[in-house]
């Protein structure tokens, strides 16, 4: 082994810490061992370093072993692998010579390369297993690729084209991704968790499938929304790939099609629902907590409605959980709300709401403007969500339903007679804003938007359904039919659209810009619980971003002496705002660019980290002066590191 001897005595301490509890044991027992050698001998007699003498003779004892990856290993991992980037010195090092064609290529070019064998696939689902294989061979560059080419390379990673993956996954299965908990496991899932080489885990993703986008129930195979929402948290939130984990738990799935496809990669059978299903998930909360620890994140994805409410009220106060579709996409819609104003004229209290789809995303997101209005107007919560209307299968919600309608969406069964259809409800309310969650497609029709058009000089759509085949209407149908006046925003991305002479450049209103530095910002802090007042904080941070984006230090606006809490740092904002291009707004854009998404996701990190601060649920104590900068130095860099 060429590796220089601190170094590896280095990996080897790195190694057995990462083996937690038992690790650290070793450690501490090594060194007073060594330390005691020091001092004269072993005092107190030799130790039973590998449980020698405690065991019988027929029992099988490994003594602790250590290694240092070199020649093939190391190619094949893909944490350390850097393929051509290996330098001479490494490759001696390393017993790398022979195994690499003699060239030495730079990460710069590696980069190139990858980038210009991606375009020349035409389907985008090839551009997909790229990737995937990329990340699967040289982590590093996978993440160099993603967070350089973020605008680029989101729409293939995430949606749409992650929907396609997943609706393909069986098919397109090469290496396992991610951790599989399946009805199988039960009453063993501790022993799964353990069989996850990484034990140090600060974020995990978890689904069970039953609600992917809105592509409905796809069993096993939604595993590719944990994969790439992790891959988000790593690239535009700078969370350390090795401390994130994606999960599917795995309990059937009702999808005839998948049930009779000969590659489908789950249990073929029904979905478990009431009792077996909860024991499975409780088992599963309880041993995630009992290998990880308190402050392990735990993000719910893409569980169906029934569920998704349930679990986040269930376990919310016992660990750090998160429900990215009613909490992470309620920030993100209210961002770009508040930004809207700007375009549409208003206080957020004089509009009024239309949603088509009361499930997590809808009623997650009515919940959080009812709040905002309410802490802005004084005004209470019950008297605010006045305004917001919604609507679901069965027409516009209201009171005469209450008795039929699921706990969730009770709050919103306001007094009116019933209304069938989106239209009718359109009609009957005259929304200033339309917003789509449904997950069902092509549902904002021509006369949806002519009507809304009639009812309000600048109409805000939102259609957030996900991936683009499932989007309300799309961004070129919005802007035509309302010709030219609406303000739009999606799920999926849209390009942008000239209508009689004018680009409209319509935002994409997706969770991505949240849960990557909100996440971050429970990491940084040790937080040990999620609370309401992180989420708005994390929020208002966007809507501030894009105000300011252009021409703003915002390190120094948003936590300098001055502005210590985000409600100054938005009143701040406010006050900026009148100096700002317009550039931006011209066009119609409500959200930020990606492009910069690492810079705003360490200052959504702080905001929130701040608010755990100060609501006492910040363990990693004392508190870092300066938030901004702690998140930013906690952030995962992809370039090579040298092995020497
Ligand atoms: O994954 C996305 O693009 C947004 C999201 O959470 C969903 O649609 O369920
Ligand atoms: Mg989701």
């Amino acid at each position: 082994m060429m590796m220089s001897f601190k170094r590896q005595r280095c990996n080897f301490l790195k190694q057995v810490l990462n083996c937690g509890e038992v690790g650290r044991k070793f450690v501490a027992l090594m060194s007073s061992t060594l330390k005691e050698m020091r001092n004269g001998g072993v005092s107190a007699g030799v130790r039973d370093l590998y449980v020698e003498d405690s065991s019988t003779e027929d029992e099988l004892i490994t003594p602790g072993t250590f290694s240092v990856a070199s020649g093939c290993t190391l190619l094949r991992d893909p944490r350390y692998n850097k393929g051509l980037a290996f330098t001479e010195k490494e490759r001696d090092a390393h017993y790398l010579r022979g195994l690499l064609p003699p060239a030495i290529l730079s990460q710069e070019l590696q980069e190139k390369r990858m980038m210009h064998n991606l375009r020349q696939y035409e389907v985008p689902l090839h551009r997909y297993t790229a990737l995937m294989d990329l990340q699967e061979r040289n982590e590093r560059l996978f993440y160099k690729l993603l967070i350089d080419n973020v605008e680029e390379l989101l729409p293939i990673v995430y949606t749409p084209t992650v929907g396609e993956a997943c609706q393909k996954y069986g098919s397109i299965f090469r290496r396992p991704q991610g951790l599989y908990v399946s009805l199988k496991d039960k009453g063993k899932i501790l022993e799964v968790l353990k069989n996850w080489s990484e034990k140090n885990i600060q974020v995990i993703v978890v689904t069970d499938g039953e609600r992917i986008l809105g592509l409905g129930d796809l069993g096993c195979q939604g595993m590719g929304i944990p994969v790439g929402k992790l891959s988000l948290y790593t690239a535009l939130g700078g969370v350390r790939p090795s401390a994130c984990l994606p999960i599917t738990i795995d309990v059937g799935t009702n999808n005839e099609k998948l049930l009779n496809d000969e590659f489908y990669i789950g249990l073929r059978h029904k979905r478990a629902t009431g009792k077996e299903y909860a024991e499975l998930l409780d088992e599963f909360m309880h041993a995630v907590k009992q290998n990880y620890g308190e402050k392990v994140l735990i993000q719910f994805e893409d569980f169906a409605n029934h569920n998704a409410f349930d679990l986040l009220e269930k376990y919310s106060s016992s660990h750090l959980v998160f429900n990215d579709d009613i909490q992470g996409t309620a920030s993100v819609v209210l961002a770009g709300l508040l930004a809207s104003l700007k375009l549409v004229g208003g206080n957020l209290a004089d509009h009024t709401f239309l949603f088509l789809g009361a499930g997590e995303a809808g009623t997650g997101i009515a919940e959080l403007i009812a709040l905002e209005v309410s802490k802005q107007t004084k005004a209470p919560l019950e008297e605010t969500r006045k305004k917001i209307w919604l609507v679901d299968s069965k027409g516009l919600i209201v009171s005469s339903r209450m008795e039929s309608l699921q706990p969730f969406k009770k709050p919103w069964a306001h007094e009116h007679e019933p209304v069938k259809g989106l239209l009718d409800a359109v009609k009957a309310i005259k929304p200033t804003v339309l917003i789509g969650s449904s997950g069902v497609g092509k549902t904002f029709t021509k006369e949806v938007v002519e009507a809304m058009s009639s009812l309000n000089e600048k109409p805000l759509i939102l259609a957030l359904s996900n991936p683009t085949s499932q989007s309300e209407c799309t961004a070129e149908e919005a802007y035509t039919w309302s010709k030219g006046r609406a303000i739009f925003a999606s799920g999926s991305p849209f390009d942008p659209v000239e209508f009689e002479g004018k680009v409209h450049v319509p935002g994409q209103a997706n969770n991505a810009y949240i849960f990557p530095g909100f996440g971050l910002g429970l990491i940084i802090s040790g937080a040990i619980r999620v609370r309401d007042e992180m989420l708005l904080a994390a929020c208002k941070y966007i809507y501030i971003y894009i105000y300011i984006y252009d021409n703003v230090d915002l390190t120094s606006l948003c936590l300098g002496k001055k502005h210590k809490n985000i409600y100054l740092c938005f009143d701040a904002a406010e006050a900026l705002a009148a100096q700002v291009t317009q550039e931006n707004y011209d066009k119609g854009l409500i959200y930020p660019p990606f492009t910069n998404i690492r810079k705003i996701s360490a200052n959504i990190a702080a905001n929130v980290a701040a608010k755990a601060y100060e609501l006492g649920l910040a363990t990693n104590l004392p508190r870092p002066k300066d938030l901004v900068k702690c998140a930013e130095s906690c952030m995962y860099s992809p370039v090579y590191r040298s092995y020497l």
